[in-house]
């Protein structure tokens, strides 16, 4: 495998001999400067090994992509992978084993499990609440957070009420969260709780702490600023194991507070390493690119444009819109004076319903909760080029639960995740999982009735032999799988023929680089529940919050031109704000 050049800094990185933070622009080559180091310490050590811990898995593939042929570092002693299973792995799983006397079942979010949705006695005409509006303290203890209760929750009197039986929510939300981990269910973000109690209690730290130190020379922690309160806590406790400390980051770049990723946090345990280095010349982006990071940056680190596209003269443009489906056009069109084609695009957003209209798609979840319509619609994400990693995994997750809910009519699953019910029932999870995505994939929605396709999605259904589980009879599939809404039907069929130009969430790509980004600024924008601000009044009034962030790493992603497609309503706040930050744009 040829080896990568290196800068000066990304150098002093790669061979820094203690614990250190590396403060990085965008494009500054970290996950290059961090990989030669993961493959230089782990050649170094004999005995104990070096982890490198990232927050997606998209990072992690693309860190094991660039080991090369190295697989020997892949394995044992040495570890690659989310910060999630660090923490399954080497903390909660030993530590349960020893409490509960079995191994616990990890599932990715609570929304995965039936029994997070859950209503409170005589609650009236209202939705169900969901775990995902509480807060959970170390020890389970719930609170509710009101801004994260949805308006159509139910109307003004179920939100009075809501508020009035606070207490018992949060009582009966505690109590669910105790029988899952009982049950040996646990969340990525349970897990991370569990963690941090386990972690402040010497008993059980006597117990980690030679286990650990024996195991791990080095931790090498990339996206740093995404460390959460439970991270923090893990990371303080590997150092005090004598455990060497490495975090490359970028505070700007810090999109996750709402699970307690807080940048301040961060800068404290980092400012405690003994090493510090900023790399600030940025590999990926064109001077106008870097100018426009620049003006959403809070301002501690000085960019410069390097490399190839350091003499791309290509200035940031502006397109305004009324309506969402004139954006692709403008954008077309753009790009085109730039050679650029639309398979180098990418839409990105804070919302992906906006990203997906701006497109021309339906978003994955309003396929709501009919399954034959979630069927027809991972049919054409599943088949589409454009669609994001994230949209295909929320697409086949839907029609692995319409599956599944029709081979568990009589079983109890409201406390347990996926693997854990096919394992009562006896089905392999990738079984399901690949019959879920040949369904979707095999049957086509195009030019159908919704009564047609139904029937051929219950034909499909009937003819599977499930082995030892008693497949479903036809009135269940009736029952389960009923022809979808008329006005539903004509949006999801339409939109299997429309997406041209790729798009995505902002926090799904995090860590990537496209040649063309158009950033989508929507009529509505969200305010911020305690300040009352957007993030155009964080952008002019130069205040650092988590929606300027998400401008910044979504602007940062682009490599020769950034497109902001901008609402009407907003393009003249837009284009003087570039102006006076010195971003060269061009309205279009
Ligand atoms: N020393 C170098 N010489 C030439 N190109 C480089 C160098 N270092 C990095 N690059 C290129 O710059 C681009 C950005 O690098 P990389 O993705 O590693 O940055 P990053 O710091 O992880 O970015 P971000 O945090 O914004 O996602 C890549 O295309 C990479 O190949």
């Amino acid at each position: 495998m040829n080896t990568p050049k290196l800068t000066d800094g990304q150098r002093a990185l790669v061979d820094a001999e203690q614990s250190l933070f590396a403060a990085a622009c965008p494009g500054a080559g970290k996950t290059r400067a961090m990989v030669a180091r993961f493959l230089k310490r782990a050649g170094e050590e004999n005995r104990r090994g070096i982890a490198l811990v990232s927050f997606t898995n998209t990072a992690v593939e693309e860190v094991r992509r660039r080991c090369g042929d190295r697989v020997e570092v892949l394995c044992a002693p040495h570890f690659v992978g989310t910060f999630d299973a660090f923490i399954h792995r080497f903390i909660v799983t030993p530590l349960y084993v020893k409490a509960f006397k079995r191994k616990p079942d990890y599932v990715r979010s609570w929304q995965d499990i039936e029994s997070t949705r859950f209503r409170l006695p005589d609650m009236g005409r209202t939705r169900s609440l969901e775990f995902d509006w509480f807060d959970f303290s170390a020890d389970g203890r719930a609170h509710l957070n009101s801004d994260r209760v949805p308006r159509d929750f139910g109307n003004a009197e179920a939100h009075r009420m809501l508020k009035r039986r606070r207490k018992e929510a949060e009582n009966a939300a505690h109590n669910i969260f105790w029988r899952l981990v009982r049950a040996g269910t646990l969340s990525c973000e349970a897990a991370r709780l569990m963690a941090e109690f386990w972690l402040n209690r010497p008993e059980e730290q006597n117990v980690l702490a030679p286990l650990l130190h024996a195991r791990f020379a080095e931790v090498i922690v990339d996206e740093a600023q995404d460390c959460g309160r439970e991270e923090l806590r893990v990371l303080r406790f590997l150092r005090d194991c004598g455990i060497r400390i490495v975090m490359v980051g970028d505070m700007d770049q810090s999109i996750y507070e709402f699970r307690q990723s807080t940048p301040a946090a961060v800068q404290d345990f980092a400012s405690g390493l003994p090493g510090r280095l900023t790399l600030e010349d940025n590999w990926r982006s064109s001077p106008a690119i870097c100018a426009f990071n620049r003006s959403l940056r809070s301002g501690r680190l000085v960019e410069t444009a390097r490399g190839d596209r350091s003499i791309v003269q290509t200035p940031v443009h502006l397109i305004g819109f009324s309506k969402p489906n004139q954006i692709v056009p403008a954008a077309l069109e753009v790009a085109e004076q730039y050679k650029l084609a639309v398979e180098d695009l990418m839409i990105l957003s804070y919302a992906e319903a906006t990203g997906s209209k701006a497109a021309g798609g339906v978003p994955v979840d309003d396929s709501g909760s009919n399954r034959v319509l979630a069927i027809a619609n991972a049919g054409f994400r599943l088949r589409s080029r454009e669609t994001d990693a994230g949209t295909r995994r929320k697409a086949i997750d839907q029609v692995r639960r319409a599956v599944l809910s029709a081979l568990t009519l009589d079983i109890e699953t409201k406390h347990h995740g996926f693997a854990a019910i096919c394992e009562r029932i006896g089905v392999e999870p990738r079984r399901l999982e690949s019959f879920a995505v040949r369904l979707a994939v095999g049957l086509d929605a195009t030019g159908k009735t919704r009564q047609a396709f139904a029937a051929e999605v219950r034909d499909f259904l009937a003819a599977v032999d499930w082995g030892d589980v008693p497949s479903p009879d036809s009135s269940t599939l009736g029952r389960l799988f009923r022809a979808p809404p008329e006005e539903v039907w004509a949006s999801v069929t339409r939109s299997g023929t429309v997406p041209r130009i790729r798009h995505s969430t902002v926090h799904g790509v995090k860590g990537m680089e496209f040649p063309g980004v158009v950033l989508v600024l929507p009529e509505r924008l969200k305010a911020d529940p305690t300040t009352g601000r957007t993030v155009l009044d964080d952008w002019e009034g130069g205040h650092d919050t988590e929606a300027r962030r998400v401008l910044y790493v979504a602007g940062s992603r682009a490599q020769e031109l950034l497109m902001c497609a901008v609402h009407r309503r907003h393009i003249d706040r837009v284009a003087a704000l570039l102006g006076s930050k010195g971003v060269p744009h061009l309205r279009t």
